[in-house]
Protein backbone atom coordinates (compact mmCIF):
# COMPACT_ATOMS: atom_id res chain seq x y z
CA UNK A 1 0.00 0.00 0.00
CA UNK A 2 1.01 3.07 -0.82
CA UNK A 3 1.61 4.19 2.96
CA UNK A 4 3.79 1.67 3.59
CA UNK A 5 6.32 3.36 1.69
CA UNK A 6 6.26 6.67 3.05
CA UNK A 7 9.54 6.21 5.34
CA UNK A 8 11.52 3.98 3.22
CA UNK A 9 12.01 6.80 -0.13
CA UNK A 10 15.60 7.55 -0.11
CA UNK A 11 16.58 10.47 -2.17
CA UNK A 12 20.24 10.60 -1.25
CA UNK A 13 22.86 8.14 0.62
CA UNK A 14 22.49 8.36 4.16
CA UNK A 15 25.94 9.18 4.28
CA UNK A 16 25.69 12.37 2.07
CA UNK A 17 22.34 13.52 4.45
CA UNK A 18 24.52 13.32 7.33
CA UNK A 19 26.67 15.60 5.67
CA UNK A 20 23.68 17.51 4.35
CA UNK A 21 22.23 17.80 8.14
CA UNK A 22 25.52 19.95 9.68
CA UNK A 23 24.58 22.80 11.04
CA UNK A 24 25.48 26.36 12.59
CA UNK A 25 25.83 27.39 16.21
CA UNK A 26 22.81 28.61 18.01
CA UNK A 27 23.16 32.05 18.46
CA UNK A 28 20.74 32.35 21.80
CA UNK A 29 21.97 33.15 25.01
CA UNK A 30 21.84 30.57 27.43
CA UNK A 31 20.17 31.45 30.69
CA UNK A 32 21.96 30.48 33.72
CA UNK A 33 18.75 30.80 35.78
CA UNK A 34 16.55 28.01 36.00
CA UNK A 35 12.92 28.79 35.73
CA UNK A 36 11.36 27.79 38.91
CA UNK A 37 13.67 28.03 41.91
CA UNK A 38 13.91 24.32 42.83
CA UNK A 39 13.90 22.86 39.51
CA UNK A 40 16.78 20.83 40.05
CA UNK A 41 16.66 18.41 36.53
CA UNK A 42 17.08 22.06 35.07
CA UNK A 43 20.01 23.03 37.62
CA UNK A 44 21.60 19.76 36.45
CA UNK A 45 21.08 19.95 33.36
CA UNK A 46 24.02 19.74 30.34
CA UNK A 47 24.28 22.27 28.24
CA UNK A 48 22.21 23.30 24.70
CA UNK A 49 25.26 22.44 22.78
CA UNK A 50 25.76 18.85 24.09
CA UNK A 51 22.07 17.95 22.40
CA UNK A 52 22.93 15.42 20.20
CA UNK A 53 22.45 16.10 15.92
CA UNK A 54 24.68 17.06 12.91
CA UNK A 55 27.90 19.43 13.71
CA UNK A 56 26.81 22.86 13.78
CA UNK A 57 28.61 25.50 11.56
CA UNK A 58 28.01 27.90 9.12
CA UNK A 59 28.90 26.41 6.10
CA UNK A 60 27.13 23.28 6.29
CA UNK A 61 24.05 25.36 7.28
CA UNK A 62 24.65 26.73 3.75
CA UNK A 63 24.99 23.48 2.23
CA UNK A 64 22.41 21.83 3.57
CA UNK A 65 19.78 24.87 2.61
CA UNK A 66 21.32 24.38 -0.36
CA UNK A 67 20.74 20.43 -1.00
CA UNK A 68 17.43 20.85 0.62
CA UNK A 69 16.19 23.29 -2.28
CA UNK A 70 17.97 21.45 -5.05
CA UNK A 71 17.54 17.69 -4.26
CA UNK A 72 13.78 18.21 -3.26
CA UNK A 73 14.15 16.66 0.10
CA UNK A 74 12.12 19.80 1.07
CA UNK A 75 9.28 17.84 -0.30
CA UNK A 76 9.95 15.02 1.96
CA UNK A 77 11.30 16.26 4.74
CA UNK A 78 10.67 13.16 6.66
CA UNK A 79 13.28 11.31 4.78
CA UNK A 80 15.71 13.31 6.63
CA UNK A 81 14.03 13.41 10.43
CA UNK A 82 14.37 9.86 10.52
CA UNK A 83 17.40 9.45 10.03
CA UNK A 84 18.44 12.03 12.17
CA UNK A 85 16.10 10.24 14.53
CA UNK A 86 18.20 6.84 14.00
CA UNK A 87 21.32 8.67 14.44
CA UNK A 88 21.02 10.88 17.33
CA UNK A 89 17.70 9.45 19.43
CA UNK A 90 14.59 11.34 20.53
CA UNK A 91 16.05 14.69 21.08
CA UNK A 92 18.09 16.28 18.23
CA UNK A 93 19.36 19.87 17.49
CA UNK A 94 18.94 20.87 13.99
CA UNK A 95 18.92 23.63 11.52
CA UNK A 96 17.65 22.93 8.43
CA UNK A 97 18.07 26.92 6.64
CA UNK A 98 17.99 30.17 8.41
CA UNK A 99 14.54 29.73 10.32
CA UNK A 100 14.00 26.38 11.02
CA UNK A 101 16.96 26.28 14.17
CA UNK A 102 14.85 24.18 16.47
CA UNK A 103 14.94 21.21 18.65
CA UNK A 104 13.21 18.15 17.62
CA UNK A 105 11.38 15.92 19.52
CA UNK A 106 10.25 12.94 18.82
CA UNK A 107 8.93 11.26 22.82
CA UNK A 108 5.37 12.45 23.30
CA UNK A 109 6.46 12.62 27.25
CA UNK A 110 8.65 15.51 26.05
CA UNK A 111 6.21 17.00 24.10
CA UNK A 112 3.51 16.99 26.97
CA UNK A 113 6.41 18.79 28.90
CA UNK A 114 7.08 21.10 26.47
CA UNK A 115 3.31 22.04 25.91
CA UNK A 116 2.45 21.92 29.70
CA UNK A 117 5.00 24.86 30.52
CA UNK A 118 3.85 26.90 27.46
CA UNK A 119 1.82 29.68 29.68
CA UNK A 120 -0.80 31.78 29.26
CA UNK A 121 0.36 33.35 25.89
CA UNK A 122 1.29 30.45 24.13
CA UNK A 123 3.87 31.42 20.78
CA UNK A 124 5.11 28.72 17.73
CA UNK A 125 8.28 29.44 15.40
CA UNK A 126 7.07 32.49 13.73
CA UNK A 127 5.81 31.89 10.25
CA UNK A 128 8.35 34.77 8.63
CA UNK A 129 7.48 35.19 5.45
CA UNK A 130 3.47 35.79 6.23
CA UNK A 131 4.37 38.17 8.57
CA UNK A 132 6.55 39.80 6.10
CA UNK A 133 3.94 40.19 3.84
CA UNK A 134 1.62 41.91 6.65
CA UNK A 135 4.41 44.96 7.29
CA UNK A 136 5.12 45.39 3.24
CA UNK A 137 1.35 46.11 2.71
CA UNK A 138 0.60 47.63 6.16
CA UNK A 139 -1.87 45.08 7.18
CA UNK A 140 -3.40 43.82 10.02
CA UNK A 141 -2.57 40.72 11.24
CA UNK A 142 -4.98 38.52 13.05
CA UNK A 143 -5.00 35.15 15.47
CA UNK A 144 -2.57 33.27 13.46
CA UNK A 145 0.27 35.51 13.43
CA UNK A 146 -0.36 37.70 16.53
CA UNK A 147 1.54 36.89 19.70
CA UNK A 148 0.94 38.08 23.51
CA UNK A 149 -1.93 40.38 24.75
CA UNK A 150 -2.81 41.08 20.97
CA UNK A 151 -3.16 37.49 20.33
CA UNK A 152 -5.28 36.97 23.15
CA UNK A 153 -7.53 39.44 22.32
CA UNK A 154 -7.95 38.35 18.96
CA UNK A 155 -8.72 35.09 19.72
CA UNK A 156 -11.21 35.37 22.56
CA UNK A 157 -13.15 37.54 19.81
CA UNK A 158 -12.92 33.91 17.42
CA UNK A 159 -13.23 31.51 19.26
CA UNK A 160 -16.30 31.03 21.54
CA UNK A 161 -18.31 30.70 17.84
CA UNK A 162 -15.67 28.67 16.62
CA UNK A 163 -15.13 26.05 18.88
CA UNK A 164 -17.72 25.76 21.53
CA UNK A 165 -19.51 22.17 20.32
CA UNK A 166 -23.08 23.90 20.52
CA UNK A 167 -22.04 26.87 18.82
CA UNK A 168 -20.75 24.95 15.73
CA UNK A 169 -23.28 21.85 15.46
CA UNK A 170 -25.24 25.37 14.42
CA UNK A 171 -23.59 24.97 11.37
CA UNK A 172 -24.69 21.41 10.35
CA UNK A 173 -27.49 22.50 8.10
CA UNK A 174 -25.72 24.92 6.29
CA UNK A 175 -23.08 22.69 5.67
CA UNK A 176 -25.19 19.91 4.67
CA UNK A 177 -26.40 22.35 1.71
CA UNK A 178 -22.52 22.49 0.73
CA UNK A 179 -22.49 18.79 1.04
CA UNK A 180 -25.24 17.98 -1.08
CA UNK A 181 -23.67 20.02 -3.72
CA UNK A 182 -20.41 18.48 -3.38
CA UNK A 183 -22.56 15.03 -4.03
CA UNK A 184 -24.65 16.09 -6.86
CA UNK A 185 -21.49 17.02 -8.36
CA UNK A 186 -19.65 13.85 -7.61
CA UNK A 187 -22.78 12.32 -9.26
CA UNK A 188 -22.18 14.76 -12.53
CA UNK A 189 -19.16 13.45 -12.95
CA UNK A 190 -19.06 10.16 -12.01
CA UNK A 191 -21.77 9.16 -14.89
CA UNK A 192 -19.63 11.09 -17.32
CA UNK A 193 -16.69 8.42 -16.98
CA UNK A 194 -16.28 5.03 -18.38
CA UNK A 195 -15.14 3.88 -15.21
CA UNK A 196 -17.49 5.80 -12.96
CA UNK A 197 -13.93 7.71 -11.92
CA UNK A 198 -14.38 11.72 -10.32
CA UNK A 199 -11.97 13.42 -11.89
CA UNK A 200 -10.85 16.88 -10.52
CA UNK A 201 -12.55 15.44 -6.98
CA UNK A 202 -9.15 17.24 -5.59
CA UNK A 203 -10.41 20.63 -6.26
CA UNK A 204 -13.89 20.38 -5.75
CA UNK A 205 -12.79 19.33 -2.39
CA UNK A 206 -11.27 22.48 -2.04
CA UNK A 207 -14.22 24.02 -3.20
CA UNK A 208 -15.92 22.38 -0.83
CA UNK A 209 -13.95 23.62 2.18
CA UNK A 210 -13.49 27.27 0.89
CA UNK A 211 -17.86 27.04 0.37
CA UNK A 212 -18.41 25.44 3.87
CA UNK A 213 -16.42 28.05 5.43
CA UNK A 214 -17.49 31.18 3.45
CA UNK A 215 -21.15 30.26 4.41
CA UNK A 216 -20.22 29.85 8.21
CA UNK A 217 -17.68 32.52 8.53
CA UNK A 218 -19.49 35.24 6.22
CA UNK A 219 -23.11 33.88 5.77
CA UNK A 220 -22.16 34.00 2.20
CA UNK A 221 -23.24 30.56 0.16
CA UNK A 222 -20.79 31.00 -2.80
CA UNK A 223 -22.09 28.09 -4.74
CA UNK A 224 -18.87 26.99 -5.69
CA UNK A 225 -19.92 23.28 -6.90
CA UNK A 226 -22.45 24.33 -9.48
CA UNK A 227 -21.06 24.11 -13.42
CA UNK A 228 -20.79 28.03 -13.70
CA UNK A 229 -17.41 29.28 -13.41
CA UNK A 230 -15.78 30.29 -10.77
CA UNK A 231 -12.67 32.57 -12.12
CA UNK A 232 -12.11 34.34 -8.75
CA UNK A 233 -12.51 31.76 -6.40
CA UNK A 234 -10.31 29.44 -8.31
CA UNK A 235 -7.86 32.09 -8.12
CA UNK A 236 -8.32 32.24 -4.31
CA UNK A 237 -7.73 28.58 -4.22
CA UNK A 238 -4.80 29.54 -6.06
CA UNK A 239 -3.42 31.28 -3.93
CA UNK A 240 -4.15 29.45 -1.09
CA UNK A 241 -2.08 26.57 -2.41
CA UNK A 242 0.62 29.38 -3.71
CA UNK A 243 1.57 30.44 -0.02
CA UNK A 244 1.53 27.09 1.32
CA UNK A 245 3.93 26.26 -1.38
CA UNK A 246 6.25 28.90 -1.26
CA UNK A 247 6.80 28.84 2.52
CA UNK A 248 8.70 26.40 3.43
CA UNK A 249 11.22 27.38 0.29
CA UNK A 250 11.05 31.09 2.13
CA UNK A 251 11.17 30.00 5.81
CA UNK A 252 14.98 28.50 4.25
CA UNK A 253 16.53 31.91 3.17
CA UNK A 254 15.72 34.58 5.11
CA UNK A 255 12.42 36.57 4.29
CA UNK A 256 14.72 40.13 4.10
CA UNK A 257 16.77 38.21 1.52
CA UNK A 258 13.97 37.21 -0.56
CA UNK A 259 12.16 40.33 -0.09
CA UNK A 260 15.28 42.23 -1.00
CA UNK A 261 16.49 40.54 -4.12
CA UNK A 262 12.53 40.39 -5.38
CA UNK A 263 12.83 36.36 -5.98
CA UNK A 264 10.11 34.11 -7.65
CA UNK A 265 9.08 33.28 -4.43
CA UNK A 266 8.90 36.54 -3.11
CA UNK A 267 6.93 38.12 -5.81
CA UNK A 268 4.40 34.61 -6.26
CA UNK A 269 3.78 35.03 -2.42
CA UNK A 270 3.02 38.39 -1.93
CA UNK A 271 0.81 38.44 -5.41
CA UNK A 272 -1.09 34.80 -3.72
CA UNK A 273 -1.26 37.29 -0.58
CA UNK A 274 -2.99 40.19 -2.70
CA UNK A 275 -5.40 37.84 -4.19
CA UNK A 276 -6.23 36.15 -0.99
CA UNK A 277 -7.23 39.66 0.76
CA UNK A 278 -8.34 41.58 -2.09
CA UNK A 279 -10.95 38.47 -2.35
CA UNK A 280 -11.70 38.34 1.51
CA UNK A 281 -12.25 41.84 1.45
CA UNK A 282 -15.18 41.94 -1.42
CA UNK A 283 -16.97 38.94 0.80
CA UNK A 284 -16.54 41.06 3.88
CA UNK A 285 -17.44 44.11 2.77
CA UNK A 286 -20.33 42.87 1.29
CA UNK A 287 -21.37 41.00 4.45
CA UNK A 288 -20.93 44.24 6.24
CA UNK A 289 -22.98 45.98 4.40
CA UNK A 290 -25.74 43.61 4.71
CA UNK A 291 -25.69 44.03 8.63
CA UNK A 292 -25.94 47.89 8.32
CA UNK A 293 -28.99 46.96 5.76
CA UNK A 294 -30.22 44.56 8.36
CA UNK A 295 -29.46 46.63 11.69
CA UNK A 296 -31.59 49.29 9.70
CA UNK A 297 -34.32 47.39 9.12
CA UNK A 298 -36.96 48.20 11.63
CA UNK A 299 -39.14 45.10 10.34
CA UNK A 300 -36.53 42.06 11.18
CA UNK A 301 -37.22 39.48 13.10
CA UNK A 302 -34.79 38.54 16.21
CA UNK A 303 -32.23 36.07 14.89
CA UNK A 304 -29.24 34.34 16.15
CA UNK A 305 -25.76 36.58 15.31
CA UNK A 306 -24.17 34.93 12.40
CA UNK A 307 -20.13 34.78 12.70
CA UNK A 308 -18.79 38.38 11.01
CA UNK A 309 -22.09 39.98 12.99
CA UNK A 310 -21.59 38.68 16.03
CA UNK A 311 -17.35 39.91 15.59
CA UNK A 312 -18.49 43.56 14.54
CA UNK A 313 -21.06 43.90 17.32
CA UNK A 314 -18.77 42.52 20.36
CA UNK A 315 -16.65 45.75 19.06
CA UNK A 316 -13.50 43.64 21.17
CA UNK A 317 -11.21 44.06 17.78
CA UNK A 318 -10.81 46.81 15.17
CA UNK A 319 -11.99 46.81 11.71
CA UNK A 320 -8.83 45.99 10.32
CA UNK A 321 -8.43 42.75 12.86
CA UNK A 322 -11.52 41.45 11.58
CA UNK A 323 -10.09 41.48 7.81
CA UNK A 324 -7.59 39.82 9.26
CA UNK A 325 -8.82 37.27 10.95
CA UNK A 326 -11.76 35.96 8.19
CA UNK A 327 -9.36 36.39 5.94
CA UNK A 328 -7.14 34.30 7.61
CA UNK A 329 -9.60 31.53 8.60
CA UNK A 330 -10.77 31.58 5.37
CA UNK A 331 -7.48 30.54 3.89
CA UNK A 332 -6.49 28.12 6.46
CA UNK A 333 -9.80 26.75 6.19
CA UNK A 334 -8.93 25.81 2.36
CA UNK A 335 -6.43 23.11 1.79
CA UNK A 336 -6.10 21.47 5.58
CA UNK A 337 -9.79 20.20 5.63
CA UNK A 338 -9.88 19.63 1.93
CA UNK A 339 -6.32 17.24 2.07
CA UNK A 340 -7.62 15.56 4.98
CA UNK A 341 -10.79 14.73 3.74
CA UNK A 342 -8.80 13.37 0.49
CA UNK A 343 -6.81 11.65 2.61
CA UNK A 344 -9.90 9.85 4.43
CA UNK A 345 -11.30 9.00 1.01
CA UNK A 346 -7.96 7.51 0.00
CA UNK A 347 -7.79 5.52 2.90
CA UNK A 348 -10.88 4.26 2.91
CA UNK A 349 -10.84 3.16 -1.20
CA UNK A 350 -7.57 1.35 -0.54
CA UNK A 351 -8.94 -0.85 3.26
CA UNK A 352 -12.14 -1.93 1.92
CA UNK A 353 -12.53 -3.61 5.46
CA UNK A 354 -12.92 -0.47 7.13
CA UNK A 355 -14.39 0.76 4.46
CA UNK A 356 -17.42 -1.70 4.92
CA UNK A 357 -17.07 -1.17 8.88
CA UNK A 358 -17.66 2.57 8.30
CA UNK A 359 -20.71 1.38 5.93
CA UNK A 360 -22.38 -0.98 8.32
CA UNK A 361 -22.47 1.99 11.07
CA UNK A 362 -23.82 4.24 8.68
CA UNK A 363 -26.61 2.22 7.63
CA UNK A 364 -27.40 1.16 11.42
CA UNK A 365 -27.64 4.99 12.85
CA UNK A 366 -29.11 6.79 10.11
CA UNK A 367 -32.16 6.32 8.77
CA UNK A 368 -32.78 5.39 5.06
CA UNK A 369 -34.33 9.01 4.55
CA UNK A 370 -32.34 10.98 6.76
CA UNK A 371 -29.24 12.87 5.77
CA UNK A 372 -26.19 12.80 8.61
CA UNK A 373 -26.56 15.25 10.90
CA UNK A 374 -24.62 15.37 14.14
CA UNK A 375 -27.39 13.86 16.60
CA UNK A 376 -26.26 10.40 14.01
CA UNK A 377 -22.35 11.79 14.45
CA UNK A 378 -22.43 11.92 18.16
CA UNK A 379 -22.82 7.99 17.96
CA UNK A 380 -20.88 7.11 15.31
CA UNK A 381 -17.46 6.42 16.88
CA UNK A 382 -16.39 4.24 13.75
CA UNK A 383 -16.67 7.55 11.81
CA UNK A 384 -15.17 9.51 13.85
CA UNK A 385 -12.03 6.61 14.40
CA UNK A 386 -11.42 7.40 10.25
CA UNK A 387 -10.79 10.94 10.66
CA UNK A 388 -8.81 10.43 13.77
CA UNK A 389 -6.83 7.40 12.24
CA UNK A 390 -6.17 9.57 8.70
CA UNK A 391 -5.07 12.27 11.02
CA UNK A 392 -2.05 10.04 12.44
CA UNK A 393 -0.99 9.14 8.86
CA UNK A 394 -1.26 11.98 7.21
CA UNK A 395 -1.40 15.32 9.35
CA UNK A 396 -1.62 18.85 6.97
CA UNK A 397 0.92 20.05 9.65
CA UNK A 398 3.68 17.77 10.06
CA UNK A 399 4.92 19.16 13.37
CA UNK A 400 3.64 21.59 16.13
CA UNK A 401 6.17 24.10 17.59
CA UNK A 402 6.24 26.19 20.79
CA UNK A 403 9.46 28.80 21.98
CA UNK A 404 8.87 28.89 26.02
CA UNK A 405 9.38 32.14 28.13
CA UNK A 406 11.79 30.12 29.90
CA UNK A 407 14.70 27.55 30.45
CA UNK A 408 13.17 24.33 30.14
CA UNK A 409 14.83 20.87 30.55
CA UNK A 410 14.32 17.96 28.50
CA UNK A 411 16.19 14.49 28.47
CA UNK A 412 18.50 15.83 30.31
CA UNK A 413 19.46 18.64 28.41
CA UNK A 414 18.66 22.59 29.10
CA UNK A 415 16.84 24.34 26.48
CA UNK A 416 17.11 27.63 26.19
CA UNK A 417 14.09 29.89 26.68
CA UNK A 418 13.04 31.59 22.99
CA UNK A 419 14.50 27.77 21.10
CA UNK A 420 11.89 26.58 18.80
CA UNK A 421 11.03 23.06 19.62
CA UNK A 422 8.69 20.94 17.25
CA UNK A 423 7.34 18.01 18.41
CA UNK A 424 7.24 15.35 15.63
CA UNK A 425 3.74 14.95 14.86
CA UNK A 426 3.60 13.01 11.66
CA UNK A 427 7.30 10.97 12.87
CA UNK A 428 5.33 9.81 16.40
CA UNK A 429 2.11 8.93 14.87
CA UNK A 430 4.62 6.20 12.61
CA UNK A 431 5.97 5.15 15.37
CA UNK A 432 6.18 1.05 16.30
CA UNK A 433 6.94 2.19 19.91
CA UNK A 434 4.13 4.29 20.06
CA UNK A 435 1.85 2.49 17.48
CA UNK A 436 1.12 -1.08 16.99
CA UNK A 437 1.86 -1.63 13.40
CA UNK A 438 1.88 2.24 12.53
CA UNK A 439 2.21 1.79 8.81
CA UNK A 440 -1.49 -0.07 8.42
CA UNK A 441 -4.67 2.11 8.79
CA UNK A 442 -6.41 0.55 11.70
CA UNK A 443 -9.38 3.13 13.06
CA UNK A 444 -10.19 0.40 15.56
CA UNK A 445 -6.94 1.44 17.43
CA UNK A 446 -8.77 5.04 18.46
CA UNK A 447 -12.42 2.87 19.60
CA UNK A 448 -12.73 3.00 23.21
CA UNK A 449 -13.10 -0.93 23.65
CA UNK A 450 -9.73 -1.42 22.45
CA UNK A 451 -7.27 -2.64 24.61
CA UNK A 452 -4.60 -0.72 22.70
CA UNK A 453 -3.35 2.46 24.74
CA UNK A 454 -1.42 5.90 23.70
CA UNK A 455 0.11 8.50 25.21
CA UNK A 456 -2.51 11.62 25.35
CA UNK A 457 0.60 13.68 24.00
CA UNK A 458 1.31 11.70 20.26
CA UNK A 459 -0.95 12.45 18.03
CA UNK A 460 -1.85 15.94 18.03
CA UNK A 461 -2.63 16.62 14.06
CA UNK A 462 -4.69 19.76 15.71
CA UNK A 463 -1.98 21.27 18.11
CA UNK A 464 -2.46 21.74 22.00
CA UNK A 465 -4.07 24.06 24.28
CA UNK A 466 -4.69 27.33 24.60
CA UNK A 467 -3.46 28.16 20.70
CA UNK A 468 -4.84 25.04 19.09
CA UNK A 469 -6.23 25.35 16.12
CA UNK A 470 -9.80 27.83 16.08
CA UNK A 471 -11.11 25.68 13.62
CA UNK A 472 -10.83 21.91 14.57
CA UNK A 473 -14.59 21.92 14.99
CA UNK A 474 -15.46 23.35 11.97
CA UNK A 475 -13.03 20.92 9.95
CA UNK A 476 -14.32 17.85 12.14
CA UNK A 477 -18.13 18.62 11.30
CA UNK A 478 -17.53 19.73 8.08
CA UNK A 479 -15.17 15.90 7.37
CA UNK A 480 -17.45 13.68 9.52
CA UNK A 481 -20.57 15.09 7.39
CA UNK A 482 -19.05 14.61 3.94
CA UNK A 483 -17.52 11.08 4.48
CA UNK A 484 -21.28 9.65 6.34
CA UNK A 485 -23.20 10.88 3.51
CA UNK A 486 -20.58 9.16 0.78
CA UNK A 487 -20.41 6.35 3.05
CA UNK A 488 -23.98 6.18 2.82
CA UNK A 489 -24.26 6.25 -0.64
CA UNK A 490 -21.13 4.62 -2.74
CA UNK A 491 -18.40 2.27 -2.47
CA UNK A 492 -15.07 3.71 -3.29
CA UNK A 493 -12.14 2.07 -4.89
CA UNK A 494 -8.76 3.35 -5.80
CA UNK A 495 -7.42 2.88 -9.06
CA UNK A 496 -4.04 4.62 -8.34
CA UNK A 497 -1.67 4.88 -5.68
CA UNK A 498 -0.43 8.24 -4.21
CA UNK A 499 2.15 9.36 -2.13
CA UNK A 500 2.31 11.77 0.52
CA UNK A 501 4.70 14.96 -0.58
CA UNK A 502 5.25 18.42 1.73
CA UNK A 503 4.07 22.11 0.28
CA UNK A 504 3.85 22.98 4.12
CA UNK A 505 0.61 20.77 4.45
CA UNK A 506 1.02 17.59 4.08
CA UNK A 507 -0.63 16.32 0.18
CA UNK A 508 -0.87 13.71 -2.38
CA UNK A 509 2.27 13.87 -5.04
CA UNK A 510 -0.27 13.27 -8.26
CA UNK A 511 -3.67 13.01 -8.87
CA UNK A 512 -6.10 10.72 -7.47
CA UNK A 513 -8.34 8.33 -9.18
CA UNK A 514 -11.01 7.53 -7.58
CA UNK A 515 -14.02 5.25 -8.57
CA UNK A 516 -17.33 5.72 -7.05
CA UNK A 517 -19.92 2.88 -7.59
CA UNK A 518 -23.53 3.71 -6.57
CA UNK A 519 -24.84 1.68 -3.88
CA UNK A 520 -28.01 0.33 -4.48
C1 LIG B 1 -8.13 19.07 9.12
C2 LIG B 1 -8.16 20.36 9.30
C3 LIG B 1 -7.18 21.17 10.10
C4 LIG B 1 -6.02 20.79 10.74
C5 LIG B 1 -5.42 19.40 10.84
C6 LIG B 1 -5.47 21.97 11.36
C7 LIG B 1 -4.29 21.99 12.11
C8 LIG B 1 -3.82 23.10 12.79
C9 LIG B 1 -2.66 23.10 13.65
C10 LIG B 1 -1.74 21.92 13.92
C11 LIG B 1 -2.54 24.36 14.15
C12 LIG B 1 -1.45 24.82 15.15
C13 LIG B 1 -1.97 24.55 16.55
C14 LIG B 1 -0.96 24.73 17.66
O1 LIG B 1 0.05 25.41 17.47
O2 LIG B 1 -1.19 24.17 18.76
C15 LIG B 1 -3.60 25.16 13.62
C16 LIG B 1 -3.80 26.49 13.91
C17 LIG B 1 -4.80 27.25 13.35
N1 LIG B 1 -5.82 26.81 12.52
FE1 LIG B 1 -6.11 24.91 11.87
N2 LIG B 1 -6.28 23.03 11.08
C18 LIG B 1 -7.35 22.58 10.33
C19 LIG B 1 -8.43 23.33 9.89
C20 LIG B 1 -8.64 24.67 10.15
C21 LIG B 1 -9.81 25.42 9.76
C22 LIG B 1 -11.03 24.84 9.05
C23 LIG B 1 -9.59 26.72 10.16
C24 LIG B 1 -10.48 27.93 10.02
C25 LIG B 1 -11.77 27.90 9.92
C26 LIG B 1 -8.29 26.75 10.82
C27 LIG B 1 -7.74 27.88 11.39
C28 LIG B 1 -6.60 27.89 12.17
C29 LIG B 1 -6.08 29.09 12.82
C30 LIG B 1 -6.63 30.51 12.69
C31 LIG B 1 -4.96 28.69 13.56
C32 LIG B 1 -4.08 29.57 14.45
C33 LIG B 1 -4.67 29.60 15.86
C34 LIG B 1 -3.84 30.42 16.84
O3 LIG B 1 -2.68 30.66 16.59
O4 LIG B 1 -4.41 30.80 17.89
N3 LIG B 1 -7.76 25.50 10.81
N4 LIG B 1 -4.39 24.37 12.81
Amino acid sequence: MAASRLFVTRCVSPASRLQILSTSRPTLQISTQPATGQDFSLLEAKPFESIPGPPRNILTTIKSTYDMLVSGTIRKPWVLFKELHDEYGDIVYSGFGSSFESVLLLDPKDVEKVLRNEGKYPRRLEFTPWIAYREYRGKAKGVLLTEDQIWKRNRLAVSKRMLHPKEVVEYAPTINSVVTDFVDRMERKRLTDENCVVHGIEQDLFKYAMDAAGSVLLDSRLKLLDDNLHIEEEAFIESVHAIFEEFAPMMMIPTKLHKMLNTKSWKRHTKAWDTIFHYAKKLIDDKINRVYEELKDDNQTEKKADFLTYLVQQNKISVEEIYANCTELLAAAVDTTSNTTLWCIYMLASNPDAQERLHQEVKKVIPDNEIPMPKHIDHMPYLKSVVKETLRMYPPALNISRKLDKDIELKGYRIPAGMAMSGQVLMMGRDPRYFKDPLQFKPDRWLRENEEIHHPFVALPFGFGPRMCVGRRLAELEMRLLLARISKNYWIESLKDVEPMLTSLLVPDKPTQLKFTKKS
